[in-house]
Protein backbone atom coordinates (compact mmCIF):
# COMPACT_ATOMS: atom_id res chain seq x y z
CA UNK A 1 0.00 0.00 0.00
CA UNK A 2 1.23 3.36 -0.88
CA UNK A 3 1.74 5.90 2.19
CA UNK A 4 -0.33 9.63 1.84
CA UNK A 5 2.92 10.72 3.08
CA UNK A 6 5.90 11.05 1.56
CA UNK A 7 7.64 12.67 4.41
CA UNK A 8 7.42 12.76 7.97
CA UNK A 9 8.91 14.70 10.70
CA UNK A 10 8.57 13.37 14.49
CA UNK A 11 10.62 15.80 16.87
CA UNK A 12 13.40 17.14 15.39
CA UNK A 13 15.70 18.66 16.92
CA UNK A 14 18.59 20.48 16.04
CA UNK A 15 21.39 22.10 18.18
CA UNK A 16 25.03 23.78 17.35
CA UNK A 17 26.72 24.31 20.33
CA UNK A 18 24.43 25.95 23.19
CA UNK A 19 22.08 27.46 20.08
CA UNK A 20 18.84 24.93 19.67
CA UNK A 21 17.97 25.68 16.37
CA UNK A 22 15.37 23.10 16.13
CA UNK A 23 12.85 22.33 19.29
CA UNK A 24 10.66 19.54 18.47
CA UNK A 25 9.62 20.27 14.88
CA UNK A 26 7.05 17.74 13.16
CA UNK A 27 5.39 17.82 10.30
CA UNK A 28 4.59 15.71 7.26
CA UNK A 29 4.33 16.17 3.33
CA UNK A 30 1.78 14.82 1.33
CA UNK A 31 2.50 12.82 -1.69
CA UNK A 32 1.91 14.68 -4.80
CA UNK A 33 1.68 18.01 -2.99
CA UNK A 34 3.08 21.53 -3.29
CA UNK A 35 3.59 22.97 0.22
CA UNK A 36 5.75 25.70 2.05
CA UNK A 37 7.37 26.16 5.09
CA UNK A 38 7.92 30.14 5.90
CA UNK A 39 8.52 31.71 8.42
CA UNK A 40 10.97 34.81 9.66
CA UNK A 41 14.62 35.35 9.18
CA UNK A 42 16.78 33.05 11.21
CA UNK A 43 13.51 30.62 12.01
CA UNK A 44 15.41 27.39 11.22
CA UNK A 45 13.92 26.79 7.71
CA UNK A 46 17.38 26.01 5.89
CA UNK A 47 18.35 24.21 9.05
CA UNK A 48 15.16 21.81 8.79
CA UNK A 49 15.93 21.25 4.66
CA UNK A 50 19.48 20.58 5.39
CA UNK A 51 18.39 17.67 8.01
CA UNK A 52 15.97 17.01 5.50
CA UNK A 53 18.91 16.50 2.56
CA UNK A 54 21.12 14.99 5.66
CA UNK A 55 23.77 17.96 4.92
CA UNK A 56 23.49 18.10 8.86
CA UNK A 57 22.81 15.33 11.16
CA UNK A 58 19.69 15.80 13.09
CA UNK A 59 21.19 15.76 16.94
CA UNK A 60 16.89 14.59 18.15
CA UNK A 61 14.00 12.94 16.58
CA UNK A 62 13.48 11.15 12.88
CA UNK A 63 12.86 11.69 9.40
CA UNK A 64 11.44 8.97 7.04
CA UNK A 65 10.93 9.23 3.54
CA UNK A 66 9.08 7.35 1.48
CA UNK A 67 9.47 7.08 -1.84
CA UNK A 68 11.13 4.94 -4.51
CA UNK A 69 9.28 2.14 -2.96
CA UNK A 70 10.83 1.86 0.59
CA UNK A 71 10.62 3.80 3.75
CA UNK A 72 14.23 5.18 4.07
CA UNK A 73 15.08 6.93 8.00
CA UNK A 74 17.57 9.66 6.96
CA UNK A 75 19.53 9.63 9.90
CA UNK A 76 20.10 6.00 9.68
CA UNK A 77 21.56 6.44 6.09
CA UNK A 78 23.69 8.99 7.70
CA UNK A 79 25.19 6.51 10.00
CA UNK A 80 23.97 6.43 13.82
CA UNK A 81 26.26 5.90 16.34
CA UNK A 82 25.82 1.61 17.63
CA UNK A 83 23.67 0.58 19.90
CA UNK A 84 24.34 -2.26 22.86
CA UNK A 85 21.68 -4.70 21.30
CA UNK A 86 24.03 -4.40 18.05
CA UNK A 87 26.68 -6.43 19.86
CA UNK A 88 24.48 -9.75 19.63
CA UNK A 89 22.74 -9.01 16.76
CA UNK A 90 25.70 -9.42 14.14
CA UNK A 91 23.01 -8.12 11.29
CA UNK A 92 22.11 -5.00 12.57
CA UNK A 93 26.03 -4.69 13.56
CA UNK A 94 26.76 -5.01 9.97
CA UNK A 95 23.97 -2.65 8.50
CA UNK A 96 24.92 0.14 11.04
CA UNK A 97 29.06 -0.48 10.28
CA UNK A 98 27.63 -0.11 6.26
CA UNK A 99 26.34 3.00 6.93
CA UNK A 100 28.85 4.48 9.49
CA UNK A 101 31.81 3.77 6.32
CA UNK A 102 29.64 3.91 3.41
CA UNK A 103 26.21 6.52 4.47
CA UNK A 104 25.80 9.72 3.18
CA UNK A 105 23.45 12.71 1.91
CA UNK A 106 24.25 11.07 -1.40
CA UNK A 107 22.26 7.88 -0.15
CA UNK A 108 18.95 10.26 0.81
CA UNK A 109 19.32 11.79 -2.61
CA UNK A 110 19.53 7.85 -3.93
CA UNK A 111 16.35 7.40 -2.07
CA UNK A 112 14.02 10.06 -3.93
CA UNK A 113 15.03 13.50 -2.41
CA UNK A 114 16.74 16.24 -4.33
CA UNK A 115 16.68 20.00 -3.15
CA UNK A 116 18.30 23.33 -4.24
CA UNK A 117 20.15 26.12 -2.05
CA UNK A 118 19.46 29.22 -1.39
CA UNK A 119 22.68 30.63 -2.72
CA UNK A 120 22.85 28.90 -6.36
CA UNK A 121 25.61 26.54 -6.15
CA UNK A 122 25.94 25.34 -9.79
CA UNK A 123 29.24 24.94 -11.80
CA UNK A 124 29.19 28.13 -13.17
CA UNK A 125 32.49 27.29 -15.48
CA UNK A 126 31.02 24.49 -17.14
CA UNK A 127 28.18 24.74 -19.71
CA UNK A 128 24.65 24.07 -18.98
CA UNK A 129 24.15 20.55 -20.29
CA UNK A 130 27.58 19.22 -18.35
CA UNK A 131 26.09 20.85 -15.39
CA UNK A 132 23.18 18.27 -15.88
CA UNK A 133 25.30 15.51 -16.92
CA UNK A 134 27.28 15.43 -13.24
CA UNK A 135 24.06 15.17 -11.77
CA UNK A 136 23.93 12.13 -13.16
CA UNK A 137 26.95 10.18 -12.49
CA UNK A 138 25.50 8.13 -9.93
CA UNK A 139 23.49 6.75 -12.90
CA UNK A 140 24.91 6.47 -15.85
CA UNK A 141 27.72 3.34 -15.95
CA UNK A 142 31.00 4.77 -14.24
CA UNK A 143 33.05 1.41 -14.47
CA UNK A 144 36.87 2.43 -15.82
CA UNK A 145 36.81 -0.43 -18.53
CA UNK A 146 33.88 0.42 -19.94
CA UNK A 147 35.03 3.97 -20.22
CA UNK A 148 38.05 3.74 -21.85
CA UNK A 149 36.95 0.65 -23.97
CA UNK A 150 33.78 2.95 -25.03
CA UNK A 151 31.38 -0.34 -24.86
CA UNK A 152 28.45 -0.61 -25.97
CA UNK A 153 26.53 -0.28 -22.28
CA UNK A 154 28.58 2.69 -21.79
CA UNK A 155 27.73 4.60 -25.08
CA UNK A 156 23.97 4.03 -24.69
CA UNK A 157 24.28 4.73 -20.51
CA UNK A 158 25.69 8.50 -21.75
CA UNK A 159 23.21 8.90 -24.35
CA UNK A 160 20.60 7.92 -21.57
CA UNK A 161 22.18 10.95 -19.86
CA UNK A 162 22.32 13.15 -22.50
CA UNK A 163 18.00 12.38 -23.24
CA UNK A 164 17.42 12.95 -19.52
CA UNK A 165 19.42 16.25 -19.68
CA UNK A 166 17.24 17.67 -22.46
CA UNK A 167 13.94 16.33 -21.43
CA UNK A 168 14.71 18.60 -18.29
CA UNK A 169 15.89 21.38 -20.25
CA UNK A 170 13.01 21.82 -22.38
CA UNK A 171 10.55 21.20 -18.91
CA UNK A 172 12.20 24.19 -17.64
CA UNK A 173 12.44 26.48 -20.66
CA UNK A 174 16.51 26.70 -21.32
CA UNK A 175 17.06 24.30 -24.44
CA UNK A 176 18.41 27.36 -25.96
CA UNK A 177 20.80 28.11 -23.32
CA UNK A 178 22.68 23.91 -23.37
CA UNK A 179 25.74 25.40 -24.45
CA UNK A 180 26.44 28.41 -22.55
CA UNK A 181 28.04 28.64 -19.56
CA UNK A 182 26.19 28.05 -16.61
CA UNK A 183 27.73 31.54 -15.49
CA UNK A 184 26.92 33.35 -18.35
CA UNK A 185 23.27 33.35 -17.56
CA UNK A 186 20.69 35.17 -15.71
CA UNK A 187 19.47 35.19 -12.09
CA UNK A 188 15.95 33.56 -13.23
CA UNK A 189 18.03 30.98 -15.26
CA UNK A 190 20.37 29.68 -13.08
CA UNK A 191 17.59 29.20 -10.65
CA UNK A 192 15.88 27.09 -13.25
CA UNK A 193 18.95 25.27 -13.91
CA UNK A 194 19.59 24.13 -10.58
CA UNK A 195 15.60 23.00 -10.46
CA UNK A 196 16.93 21.32 -13.95
CA UNK A 197 19.88 19.61 -12.10
CA UNK A 198 18.22 18.11 -9.41
CA UNK A 199 15.27 16.65 -11.27
CA UNK A 200 17.61 14.80 -13.53
CA UNK A 201 18.27 12.72 -10.37
CA UNK A 202 14.69 11.38 -10.66
CA UNK A 203 13.55 12.43 -7.09
CA UNK A 204 10.11 12.29 -6.26
CA UNK A 205 10.33 15.04 -3.74
CA UNK A 206 12.18 18.14 -4.30
CA UNK A 207 12.92 20.33 -1.69
CA UNK A 208 13.07 24.16 -3.37
CA UNK A 209 15.46 26.83 -0.93
CA UNK A 210 13.77 30.39 -1.98
CA UNK A 211 13.76 29.59 -5.35
CA UNK A 212 12.19 33.00 -6.20
CA UNK A 213 14.70 34.89 -4.42
CA UNK A 214 16.19 37.57 -6.66
CA UNK A 215 13.41 37.45 -9.81
CA UNK A 216 11.22 39.70 -10.65
CA UNK A 217 7.73 39.40 -10.92
CA UNK A 218 7.16 37.59 -14.53
CA UNK A 219 9.76 35.26 -13.65
CA UNK A 220 8.46 34.55 -10.25
CA UNK A 221 4.85 33.58 -12.32
CA UNK A 222 6.96 31.71 -14.84
CA UNK A 223 8.56 30.07 -11.82
CA UNK A 224 5.50 28.90 -10.47
CA UNK A 225 3.86 27.98 -13.39
CA UNK A 226 6.99 25.45 -14.03
CA UNK A 227 6.42 24.20 -10.14
CA UNK A 228 3.18 23.53 -10.85
CA UNK A 229 3.63 21.11 -13.82
CA UNK A 230 6.78 19.07 -12.38
CA UNK A 231 4.13 18.32 -9.56
CA UNK A 232 1.17 17.67 -12.38
CA UNK A 233 2.70 16.31 -14.95
CA UNK A 234 5.59 14.99 -13.54
CA UNK A 235 4.21 13.20 -9.86
CA UNK A 236 7.07 15.62 -7.87
CA UNK A 237 6.06 16.30 -4.65
CA UNK A 238 7.56 20.05 -3.85
CA UNK A 239 8.47 21.69 -0.40
CA UNK A 240 9.37 24.87 -0.56
CA UNK A 241 11.11 27.42 1.69
CA UNK A 242 9.84 31.30 0.09
CA UNK A 243 9.99 34.82 1.64
CA UNK A 244 7.62 35.88 -1.60
CA UNK A 245 4.23 35.39 0.52
CA UNK A 246 2.25 36.00 -2.91
CA UNK A 247 3.80 32.70 -4.20
CA UNK A 248 3.17 31.21 -0.80
CA UNK A 249 -0.09 31.69 -0.73
CA UNK A 250 -0.40 31.03 -4.50
CA UNK A 251 0.43 27.87 -4.95
CA UNK A 252 0.85 25.95 -1.67
CA UNK A 253 -1.84 23.47 -0.31
CA UNK A 254 -0.32 23.05 2.73
CA UNK A 255 2.08 25.61 4.55
CA UNK A 256 4.19 24.94 8.06
CA UNK A 257 5.10 28.25 9.63
CA UNK A 258 8.27 27.86 11.66
CA UNK A 259 9.57 30.36 14.62
CA UNK A 260 11.94 30.59 16.75
CA UNK A 261 13.03 26.67 15.64
CA UNK A 262 9.23 25.88 16.73
CA UNK A 263 5.87 24.89 14.64
CA UNK A 264 3.94 27.63 15.53
CA UNK A 265 1.06 27.01 12.32
CA UNK A 266 0.09 24.58 10.02
CA UNK A 267 -2.73 24.58 8.10
CA UNK A 268 -4.06 26.10 4.18
CA UNK A 269 -3.27 29.22 2.76
CA UNK A 270 -6.33 30.94 4.29
CA UNK A 271 -5.95 29.39 7.35
CA UNK A 272 -2.36 30.68 7.76
CA UNK A 273 -2.45 34.42 6.75
CA UNK A 274 -5.37 34.57 9.38
CA UNK A 275 -3.44 32.88 12.41
CA UNK A 276 -2.93 35.47 15.18
CA UNK A 277 0.10 33.41 16.19
CA UNK A 278 1.54 34.06 12.58
CA UNK A 279 1.05 37.55 12.07
CA UNK A 280 2.41 38.18 15.51
CA UNK A 281 5.60 36.48 14.49
CA UNK A 282 5.82 38.15 11.12
CA UNK A 283 5.35 42.17 12.53
CA UNK A 284 7.93 41.10 15.38
CA UNK A 285 10.53 40.38 12.00
CA UNK A 286 13.50 42.36 11.50
CA UNK A 287 12.24 45.80 9.52
CA UNK A 288 14.31 44.99 6.29
CA UNK A 289 12.02 41.92 5.90
CA UNK A 290 8.91 42.50 3.88
CA UNK A 291 6.59 40.37 4.44
CA UNK A 292 2.85 40.70 3.36
CA UNK A 293 0.71 37.94 4.39
N1 LIG B 1 26.01 25.75 10.93
C1 LIG B 1 25.49 26.51 11.90
N2 LIG B 1 26.16 26.78 13.03
C2 LIG B 1 25.63 27.52 14.02
N3 LIG B 1 24.40 28.06 13.99
C3 LIG B 1 23.66 27.83 12.89
C4 LIG B 1 24.15 27.04 11.79
N4 LIG B 1 23.18 26.97 10.84
C5 LIG B 1 22.14 27.69 11.32
N5 LIG B 1 22.43 28.19 12.55
C6 LIG B 1 21.55 29.00 13.38
O1 LIG B 1 20.28 28.38 13.38
C7 LIG B 1 19.25 29.35 13.35
C8 LIG B 1 18.32 29.10 12.19
O2 LIG B 1 19.01 29.40 10.97
P1 LIG B 1 18.42 29.08 9.53
O3 LIG B 1 19.44 29.48 8.52
O4 LIG B 1 17.94 27.68 9.50
O5 LIG B 1 17.17 30.07 9.48
P2 LIG B 1 16.23 30.41 8.26
O6 LIG B 1 14.83 30.34 8.76
O7 LIG B 1 16.56 29.56 7.08
O8 LIG B 1 16.62 31.92 7.96
P3 LIG B 1 16.61 32.76 6.59
O9 LIG B 1 15.18 32.97 6.23
O10 LIG B 1 17.28 34.03 6.97
O11 LIG B 1 17.38 31.97 5.58
C9 LIG B 1 19.93 30.72 13.31
O12 LIG B 1 20.00 31.21 14.63
C10 LIG B 1 21.30 30.39 12.78
O13 LIG B 1 22.25 31.31 13.25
Amino acid sequence: MKQDNILTVEHLEMQFGGIKALNDVNFEIKRGSISALIGPNGAGKTTVFNCLTGFYKATGGAITLFANGKQTRVGKVLGEPFQSSDYVNPAAFASRLRYKMFGGSHLVNRSGLARTFQNIRLFKEMSVVENLLVAQHMQVNRNLLAGIFNTPGYRKAESRALERAFYWLEVMDLVDHANKLAGSMSYGQQRRLEIARSMCTNPELICLDEPAAGLNPAETHALSSMIRVLQKEHNATVLLIEHDMGMVMDISEHIVVLDHGEVIARGGPDDIKSNPKVIAAYLGAEDDEEVTL
